[in-house]
């Protein structure tokens, strides 16, 4: 290579001379032989001069090849170096200047020359770079995309590191590398940056100068400004992710809601109240497995969309007062807030309540439908049944006890004031209970306590009350009484009891009882003075030894003691 080199150097210095000599002698020639000696002498000035042009272009050759073999060596290197150290950019050596460069590069190519006439003027950008990726011209068009002149760009110890972002530097000098190389023209984008600092995006275009592949010229980049493109890229993509990231949180929010709702839908279908909701136009909305059970359908019904009319006609035959619910529910219908619980008996047996309110939107500006609730309430009302009865019964005789006894009392007494009617008491105390306890047990006690109950029981009427007020005493009420039909009564009770025989050990036994007549309002005024004068009448009996009645008022008022043998006519002396 080094001794092509001085070959180079020396062939055209050689070939001058030659040349010299030979023009000349040419013109020497010329002047002894006239005409055809000037001819001569032209002629042999040509071929001089042609051959001293042949060495030039022969001399030019071999330089450009050991340039270009040079330049090759050289962006090799540098990438190598890059490889090794991308952080660090190579400036590329600056021994040859770019007007140098450029001058062999017009000279190597016609192509560059125009190229770069017509670039000058043209709105994209045009550079050119050596083999060794020096940049050696770039088109005016640098300052309008970059903000840098191109002497600015040409001083710089690489250009390449001096225009182009560092991101986007090793890739570029790759794609440079390898369109020198013998590759196919590259066509990328990338950052360029600017004078004041912001980045400005170009697609460029790189391929090979001169016609040798193997041996290029130089290299020429011709880009265009894409920032519009790429700003307009990049609020698109931003939108897109915008969008997406809406997308994925409407989803995330549609799943946590359809969760939401499966839940809500497990608790409502496992809650034993039965509900609906109906929409603004009074068809089904919602329903749950309760409200099926609850108003006799099938568990597989479907009742989504079906008119509140329809739905009433499916349950009217289940109804006992089918016109009387309708007419609730159009009552329900205008109010708002939440309605009373509404009790609904039907013809099974069973009762049900409602219990309805209208649902607001979220926003609570308007109603968007109304929301039934039903209960199935039939056990409950049994049990409360149940309850009141053993808080009202007496458990041995099954009688209404004191408790029940006082309720109906000041019903009673209320009714009569209201209809101005009189109410009567009999106060009932057995004569002589002590001694069967005392003597056949506790247990000989109760079957005589409950025998007389259902005795006395017998003898009273559907509209008279029997209670057992504790121990050994009793109470009848009468609604409405008169005088004789308590006397008559007293005197029936008397006698049942006597008249009951109970058999202990062998033996059998029997008592009698002292009765205590009072009337309301005749006697007394209250429920407590009525209790009373019952009571002070009742003792009254036991006084003037038992086994029968005493009308209170007067002690004249009782009963003469009745043998068992005795007429069965009611003994009730007068006033
Ligand atoms: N077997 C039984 N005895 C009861 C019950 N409740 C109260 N007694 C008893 O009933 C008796 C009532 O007492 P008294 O009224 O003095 O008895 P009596 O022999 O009827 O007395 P006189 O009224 O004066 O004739 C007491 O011995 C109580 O222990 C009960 O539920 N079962």
């Amino acid at each position: 290579m080094s001794g092509e080199g001085s070959d180079a150097k020396l062939l055209p210095v050689l070939a001058g001379v030659v040349a010299a000599m030979l023009a000349a002698f040419a013109v020497g020639i010329g002047k002894y032989i006239g005409d055809d000696g000037a001819r001569l002498a032209a002629v042999i000035t040509i071929a001089a001069i042609g051959l001293l042009a042949g060495a030039a272009v022969r001399c030019d050759r071999l330089r450009r090849a050991r340039e270009r073999e040079q330049g090759n060596l050289e962006i090799a290197a540098r990438l190598d170096r890059l490889d090794a150290d991308a952080a660090i950019p190579l400036a590329p050596s600056r021994e040859v200047r770019p007007q140098d460069a450029l001058a062999r590069l017009d000279a190597a190519s016609d192509e560059v020359r125009r190229l770069r006439e017509i670039a000058e003027g043209v709105y994209g950008l045009e550079a050119l770079f050596d083999v060794a990726g020096r940049l050696v011209w770039i088109s005016p068009s640098i300052h309008r995309i970059t903000g840098r002149t191109p002497e600015e760009c040409l001083g710089a110890p690489d250009a390449i590191v001096f225009l182009v972002h560092e991101s986007d530097r090793n890739y570029c000098l790759r794609m440079a590398r390898k369109v020198a190389e013998g590759g196919p023209p590259a066509n990328f984008e990338m950052r360029l940056m600017r004078a004041d600092g912001r980045i400005c995006w170009v697609a460029c275009h790189w391929r090979r100068l001169g016609d040798d592949s193997t041996h290029p010229a130089g290299l020429r980049m011709s880009a265009e400004d894409i920032q519009a493109r790429k700003e307009t890229e990049y609020k698109l993509l931003e939108t897109v992710t915008e969008l997406r990231r809406a997308q994925a949180l409407r989803e995330r929010y549609l799943a946590r809601s359809n969760d939401e709702r499966q839940r809500l839908s497990a608790l409502l279908n496992v809650i034993r109240l039965g509900i609906l909701f109906m929409d603004r136009d009074h068809r089904v909305l919602y329903y749950n497995r309760a409200m099926l059970s609850i108003w006799g359908f099938a568990p597989d019904e479907n009742l989504i969309g079906m008119r509140d009319v329809v739905l009433q006609s499916r349950v009217a035959p289940l109804l006992e007062q089918p016109e009387a619910y309708f007419e609730h529910i159009a009552g329900v219908l205008q109010m708002h807030g939440v309605s009373e619980a509404h009790e609904i008996s039907l013809r099974d047996g069973r009762i049900v309540t409602d219990v309805s309110t209208v649902v607001e939107s979220a926003q609570g500006r308007r109603w968007i439908g109304r929301v039934w609730i039903y209960e199935d309430v039939t056990e409950e009302r049994k049990i409360a049944r149940k309850m009141v009865e053993l808080a009202e019964r007496d458990p041995l005789t099954n009688l209404f006890n004191r408790r029940r006894f006082h309720e109906e009392l000041n019903r009673l007494l209320a009714e009569a004031t209201r209809h101005e009617v009189r109410v009567g008491l009999i106060a009932i105390d057995l004569d002589g209970f002590k001694p069967i306890n005392d003597e056949f047990g506790h247990q000989a006690g109760d079957t005589v306590l409950v025998g007389l109950a259902q005795a006395v029981g017998g003898v009273i009427r559907r509209n008279e009350m029997f209670f057992r007020l504790g121990g050994d005493e009793f109470g009848v009420l009468v609604p409405d009484a008169e005088e004789g039909d308590l006397c008559e009564l007293a005197r029936r009770i008397l006698e049942v009891i006597r008249t009951q025989r109970f058999e202990f050990e062998g033996r059998s036994t029997g008592l009698t009882a002292s009765l205590g007549i009072a009337l309301f309002p005749q006697h007394a005024d209250t429920p407590e003075q009525l209790i009373a004068v019952a009571d002070q009448a009742m003792y009254c009996s036991k006084n003037r030894g038992r086994d029968r009645w005493t009308l209170a008022g007067s002690e004249a008022h009782e009963s003469d003691r009745m043998a068992p043998s005795e007429s069965d006519e009611p003994i009730c002396r007068g006033d």
